[in-house]
């Protein structure tokens, strides 16, 4: 392991029900860097995400975060996790819920407007989360994860039913906080979403297909978009199969 990498994962196994979802993935994140985990619906990309952060049991392997095993106590206020089912409660203000959570989190009291900024919801700070739409409701969610400044933000499929204009604000967002030395590990099952990231965790039914740069994943596969070096991929490893 490099003091350069936020996320080491070596042999990592689960299993969930019956089903052994993540088969003996390894892989990377450098610090600093917007990393894609890119795949179909199902292929184990929250799952991945959730043995990251500390909330899955694993059955064997390593996961180590910032240099420490993941879900140890040191890496507490170092992680922002942005689930998919948004969690900030539906009867308070966007502003009174992000109070709440900034004080469980010992976060400055600037940090509420702060990321109520970053999201762009300067305008419903003061509407009920209940009464949202859902692509604001994503965005409160997402507010929560950037409390207290994390060093690492795991986003899950952070841009689900954004507007394009909404997508490209928090894409530079997420790229502005890469710069400032923030890892970002960010799923989609969008691929036209990955050209945006640095970095690319193609999966595929449980394991890694490609751990690279899009422009290497263009090269290497010959392929004009990541779509179509994504299937070149799918089709490559059933050929090997
Ligand atoms: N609580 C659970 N019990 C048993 N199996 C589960 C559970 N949660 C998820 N799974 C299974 O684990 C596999 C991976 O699910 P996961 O949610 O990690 O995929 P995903 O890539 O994030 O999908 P999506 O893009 O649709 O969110 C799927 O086959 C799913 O059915």
């Amino acid at each position: 392991m490099t003091n350069s990498s936020a996320v080491v994962v070596e042999d990592l196994r689960v299993r969930r029900g019956t089903h052994t979802v993540l088969h003996d993935l390894g892989f990377e994140v450098p610090r600093g860097s917007v990393t894609g985990l890119l795949g179909p619906s199902g292929c184990g990309k929250t799952t991945l995400m959730r043995s990251i952060v500390g909330v899955q049991i694993v059955e064997s392997g390593t996961v180590t975060v910032l240099g420490h095993p993941a879900g140890s106590t040191p890496l507490r206020d170092k992680i922002g996790y942005a689930t998919q089912n948004p969690s900030v409660y539906a009867d308070l203000t966007v502003s009174e819920a992000l109070r709440y959570f900034a004080s469980i989190l010992r976060a400055p009291a600037g940090d509420v407007t702060r990321v109520i900024d970053e999201v762009n919801l300067g305008t419903h700070a003061d509407h009920i989360v209940g009464e949202l739409s859902g692509g604001q409701l994503t965005r409160a969610n997402l507010a929560v994860a950037l409390l207290g400044k994390p060093e690492l933000l795991v986003l899950d499929e952070p841009t689900v039913g954004l507007d394009p204009v909404l997508r490209e604000d928090l894409w530079l967002l997420f790229h502005r906080l890469a710069a400032d030395g923030v890892t970002l590990l960010v799923s989609s099952h969008v691929m036209d979403e990955a050209a945006r990231c640095g970095r690319l965790l193609l999966m595929r039914e449980g394991r890694i297909l490609a751990d690279d740069t899009p422009a290497a994943l263009r090269t290497s596969t010959g392929a004009d978009d990541l779509e179509q070096a994504f299937l070149s991929l799918v089709r490559r490893q059933e050929t090997l199969a």
